[in-house]
C-alpha cells in the first residue's frame, strides 16, 4: 500500500489490455507510478485499497459497450468515496457527448483516444499541481460509500439503483450488519428526492409520521398489528409515503409476520443482501475501505495489510458482517495492530482447521452440486471463478 514518495500514482481504468500496456509504457518511462484496474468493481477496489493521485478513466468495460453508463455510474461512485480525487476521462471520438456528461458529473477534464503522449503528460502534471496547490487535506471518505465487489453484492445493487429513481416500495432483507439501511440510503440518495429520508425503527414506533416522503422502516417484522394496519391504510390512500421496508428475517418468514395487506406491496421489489461471509469476495475492498477512513478520521496512519492477514479476513466467519468487519479495522487502526482479534461470539480462529475444513466440504459440495461446472459453482457460493479456484488449488481440489 506504500509507493515511492514523490512518484504519483495513476489508476488506468480501461478493459482493453493493449491500451492499458500503452499508457503503461508511456506513463512509467515519464515518473508516473501507473496501476490497471479492468472493470468498475476492480477500480473501486483499487481506489479503497491505494493512495491512488488520479484516476484515467475509459467509460465503457464491456465489448461492444458505448454509452458509457457504466463508466458514469463508477465516476459518481469514485467521488462519494474520494471527493478530492482527480478524474480524466479518456474517450474515443465518437464519444464527445458523453465526456460532456462525465464533466457535468464532476471529472476534471477528458482526453481524446488516441490521445497525444506530450500533452496527456503535461495535462496529468497539471492536473496534480493543481490538486497540490489546492491542498485539501486528505481527511476525505466522510461520505459513506457502498463497496460492493462481490457478484451478489454488484446484482443487489444493481436491482436497487434501477429502481431507486422510482416511487416504488422495497424490501431489503439481509442478516444485522450486512448493510441494509446504508442501501436504503443510497436508493433514496438516488431517488431525486432532496427531502431527507425518515429512518424509523418499527420496533417501539408508536405513531406513523404525517408527511409523505421516504420512510426507511428498520426491523419491518416488529411493526405493532395496529401500526400495520394503519400501514397499509397509507400504503392504499392516493398519495402514499414511499416505504423502503428493512428486515432481517427472510421474505418466507415476513409473510407470516405480517398481512398480505402490508408484506404483498412492500415486497414487491425484493433485495437481498447476503452474510459477509458468503460474499468474501467484499472484504479486502470493505477492509482497505475502512483501514483509510478509520486512518483519516482518527489522524492515524492505515496499517498495511498483506496476504496471509487478508487470507486470515477472508476465511473469519463474521457473524456481525459488515459491522463487525468495520468495527475490526477500526481496531486494527487505532492499535496499529494487524492480527484480527478473535470474534465476540467466542468462534475459532480464523485459519483453525475446522474453518478450513468446512470452507473445503462447502466448495467440494457445491462442485459435485454443478457437476463440477466452475462458473455455476462459483456463482452458487458468491465467488468470482478466479476467486473460487484460487480455493481449490488451496485445498488442493
Ligand atoms: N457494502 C458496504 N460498504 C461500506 N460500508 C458498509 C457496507 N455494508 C455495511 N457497511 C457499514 O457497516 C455498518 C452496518 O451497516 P448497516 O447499518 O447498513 O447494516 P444493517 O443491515 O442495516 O444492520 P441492522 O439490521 O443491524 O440495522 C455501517 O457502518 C455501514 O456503513
Amino acid at each position: 500500500m506504500t509507493e515511492p514518495a514523490g512518484q504519483p500514482t495513476i489508476l488506468f481504468v480501461d478493459d482493453d489490455t493493449d491500451i492499458q500496456s500503452a499508457a503503461r509504457l508511456l506513463l512509467t518511462r515519464r515518473g508516473f507510478r501507473v496501476l490497471a484496474a479492468h472493470d468498475a468493481a476492480e477500480a473501486l477496489t483499487r481506489v479503497a485499497a491505494d493512495r491512488i493521485d488520479l484516476v484515467l478513466l475509459d467509460l465503457n468495460y464491456a465489448p461492444g459497450a458505448t454509452t458509457g453508463a457504466e463508466g458514469l455510474a463508477l465516476l459518481r461512485d469514485l467521488h462519494a468515496l474520494r471527493p478530492t480525487l482527480p478524474v480524466i476521462v479518456v474517450t474515443g471520438h465518437s464519444g464527445v457527448a458523453i465526456a460532456v456528461a462525465a464533466m457535468r458529473e464532476g471529472a476534471t477534464d477528458f482526453v481524446m483516444k488516441p490521445w497525444h503522449n506530450e500533452r496527456l503528460v503535461a495535462l496529468l502534471h497539471d492536473t496534480l499541481d493543481r490538486r497540490r496547490h489546492e491542498a485539501r487535506p486528505d481527511t476525505e471518505a466522510a461520505e459513506p460509500v457502498l463497496i460492493a465487489v462481490s457478484d451478489p453484492m454488484r446484482a443487489a445493487v444493481a436491482l436497487a439503483d434501477r429502481i431507486a429513481p422510482t416511487r416504488a416500495h422495497m424490501l431489503l432483507s439481509g442478516p444485522p450488519g450486512s448493510g441494509k439501511t446504508m442501501l436504503a440510503r443510497r436508493i433514496h440518495a438516488r431517488s431525486g428526492d432532496a427531502a431527507p429520508p425518515m429512518i424509523l425503527d418499527a420496533e417501539g414506533l408508536s405513531a406513523l409520521p404525517a408527511e409523505r416522503g421516504t420512510w426507511v422502516l428498520r426491523a419491518i417484522e416488529s411493526l405493532a398489528p395496529p401500526l400495520q394496519r394503519l400501514l397499509a391504510d397509507r400504503l392504499d390512500a392516493a398519495a402514499p409515503p414511499r416505504v423502503l421496508a428493512l428486515s432481517s428475517v427472510g421474505a418466507d418468514d415476513l409473510a407470516t409476520r405480517l398481512p398480505p395487506r402490508l408484506w404483498l406491496p412492500l415486497g414487491a421489489v425484493r433485495v437481498t443482501l447476503p452474510p459477509l461471509a458468503a460474499r468474501p469476495d467484499d472484504i479486502p475492498a470493505l477492509a482497505a475501505h475502512f483501514l483509510h477512513y478509520f486512518a483519516a478520521r482518527h489522524g492515524l496512519a492505515a496499517p498495511a495489510l498483506d496476504q496471509p492477514a487478508l487470507d486470515a479476513l477472508c476465511l473469519r466467519p463474521w457473524p456481525q458482517n459488515v459491522r463487525e468487519l468495520r468495527a475490526a479495522m477500526e481496531r486494527m487502526v487505532i492499535l496499529g495492530d494487524t492480527t484480527a482479534p478473535p470474534s465476540p461470539d467466542g468462534d475459532r480462529a480464523p485459519d483453525t482447521p475446522t474453518l478450513a475444513q468446512s470452507e473445503r466440504t462447502l466448495i467440494e459440495a457445491a462442485l459435485r452440486r454443478h457437476g463440477f461446472n466452475v462458473s455455476h459453482a462459483a456463482r452458487d457460493l458468491g465467488l468470482t471463478r478466479p476467486a473460487l479456484y484460487r480455493r481449490m488449488a488451496r485445498y488442493g481440489l
